[in-house]
């Protein structure tokens, strides 16, 4: 599989992905038209900021599987069209936000005391020590728009430095304020009109560009202090020019424009403005840490794992997939048992999760179970990704209910997978964390630990059955590794569960169905 890097990530990054086998090709500043023309050939792309992953990209991407953005924001990067390809977009959000706070505070410190000014003045081997009174932070209120992971390593930081701290984020509990020392703000607008520093620490969407502008500088404090080092625009650049013209605005603190990169930009023409180029990330800690992660995750993904910060996929923690790493493969396999043992058109998934998985985050298994379900008719076309879209483009309901008592197992996942008027049941369940072990197939109960290569006869309970079997098989050459019967009522239909050590062709199956008192004989590969 190949590879392609457009922006510099850490050669340890590099490293990783190489030693993995997987071609890697880096090509940095690459033109548009030039990554447009080759990018069929790639299977991954990593970017950073800069690349531009749009509708037009997709189009042209027509192998790719994963985009890997060594870094924290998303925002260059269309996600529905790569969920609807299947295409797994994956990004490192803690890898460099301890920089990025750093660097907010930073710009904080600069533009209040007028550091860099002042080094340009100096530089210029003068020595005026008029002009550049600044202000100190302690006993001021610092106003914080977004308190995630980047707003709350700059809250606790700037508390440190003596001030209040207020927040305004709608999305996050009270709790989360409450943990931080935060006073929480009910709206924008309480924030804007109490603080003497505002820094913003959203992500950029429709909501939040632009969404501090000509009337939130209206009802600013006189001499407030502005910071984006978030992305450009969420401070709205033309109405911060005019409050700083209008000296509303007395300094802002910038690393981030709404085009990037940027050179003519008219903030730049103000003094009290001082501005870095994106740096938010650039330390080497960041830069090894997101490098490192990112070639991991991209490789995790093109293997078609689970993979944590994957953005297009419920949201896990290593912690969490740890715990459901077990119930991902049960689910896959209880998934995958449906279209080779029936080939009925589906109309509807009842997924039950029953005991301690029922307390788990479940909406990764989910997808694992739609992934294996598709898996035997659509074959690479379908994955984590896009299981849920499959079933939905399919007209299949998907439903899924959890019953947290115990039943026999201590946990189970059971599949009702119905079409035409028939109800498919499978059920299964994971011992001591994970051990697997298929324990219903339609009613009829088993205890078989699934492996690659499995044989599912319905039968009539009558003696012989077994050995006629296994003496076909054996003439075959297939070894059983293990073997069940499951019946409810002796002398009626019962099932047998097969576990072989190779492939069984076609020809074997059909001596097998030949066999007088077998109903139906299937060869299931999981
Ligand atoms: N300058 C740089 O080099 C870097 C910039 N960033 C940027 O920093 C920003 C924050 O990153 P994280 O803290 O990791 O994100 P995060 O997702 O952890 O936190 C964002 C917070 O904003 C809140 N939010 C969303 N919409 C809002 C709205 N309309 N009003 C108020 N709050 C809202 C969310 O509830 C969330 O708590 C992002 O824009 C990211 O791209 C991140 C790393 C480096
Ligand atoms: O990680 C982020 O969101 C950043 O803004 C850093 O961007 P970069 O990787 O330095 O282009």
């Amino acid at each position: 599989m190949k590879i392609l890097v457009t922006e510099k990530i850490a050669d340890q990054g590099i490293e990783v992905l190489k030693k993995s086998g997987m071609e890697v090709d880096v090509k940095l500043d690459i033109e548009r038209g030039e990554l447009l023309e080759i990018i069929k050939n790639y299977d991954a792309i990593v970017v950073r900021s800069v690349t531009k992953i749009d509708e037009e990209f997709y189009q042209h991407a027509v192998n790719l599987k994963v985009v890997g953005r060594a870094g924290n924001g998303v925002d260059n990067i269309e996600m529905e069209g790569a969920t609807e390809r299947g295409i797994i977009v994956v990004n490192t959000p803690e890898a460099n936000i301890v920089s990025a706070a750093e660097h907010t505070i930073g710009l904080l410190i600069a533009s209040c005391r007028n550091i860099p000014q002042a080094n340009n003045h100096i530089k210029n081997r003068q020595w005026d020590r008029s002009g550049f009174k600044g202000v100190e932070l302690q006993g001021k209120t610092a106003g914080i728009v977004g308190l995630g992971r980047i707003g709350s390593l700059v809250a606790t930081r700037l508390q440190g430095f003596g001030m209040k701290v207020i927040a305004y984020d709608p999305y996050i509990t009270d709790e989360r304020f409450k943990k931080f020392g935060v006073e929480k703000k009910e709206n924008l607008q309480d924030l804007v009109k109490e603080s003497d520093f505002i820094s913003v620490h959203t992500p950029k969407t429709e909501e939040t560009f632009g969404m501090i502008g000509d009337e939130e500088f209206k009802i600013a404090k006189k001499g407030v202090r502005v910071v984006n080092c978030a992305r450009g625009g969420i401070i709205d650049e033309d109405a911060l020019v005019k409050a700083m013209k209008e000296n509303i605005v007395a300094s802002a603190g910038i690393d981030v424009l709404v085009d990037e990169p940027n050179t003519t930009s008219p903030l730049l023409d103000l003094n009290n403005v001082i501005i870095t180029p994106h740096l938010g990330a650039d330390t080497v800690e960041a830069q090894n840490n997101v490098g490192v992660t990112i070639a991991h995750e991209v490789l995790s993904a093109l293997k078609g794992e689970m993979v944590p910060n994957a953005v297009n996929l419920p949201t896990l923690h290593h912690q969490e997939l740890e715990a459901i790493k077990a119930y991902l493969q049960l689910g896959e396999i209880l998934g995958k048992l449906y279209h080779q043992l029936e080939k009925e058109a589906i109309e509807k998934i009842e997924i039950v999760y029953r005991g301690t998985v029922a307390e788990m985050e479940t909406s990764a298994v989910t997808l694992a179970i739609l992934k294996g379900v598709f898996e035997p008719i659509l074959k690479e076309r379908v994955n984590y990704v896009n299981a849920r879209l499959t079933a939905k483009n399919r007209g299949i309901k998907v439903i899924e209910s959890k019953e947290t008592v115990n039943g026999d197992y201590m946990n189970l996942i059971r599949l009702n997978i119905t079409a035409n008027n028939k109800v498919f049941t499978v059920a299964g369940t994971v011992f001591a964390k994970k051990d697997l072990r298929i324990v219903d197939v339609n009613g009829f109960e088993f205890d078989v630990n699934p492996t690659p290569y499995m044989l599912i006869a319905n039968n009539i309970d009558k003696p012989g059955m077994i050995g006629q079997i296994g003496t076909l098989l054996g003439a075959s050459k297939i070894n059983i590794a293990t073997m069940q019967v499951g019946r409810n009522v002796k002398g009626h239909e019962a099932m047998m569960v097969l576990t072989v050590d190779s492939e069984v062709t076609k020809e074997t199956l059909k001596l097998i169905s030949n066999v007088e008192g077998i109903l139906k004989i299937k060869f299931a590969k999981l």
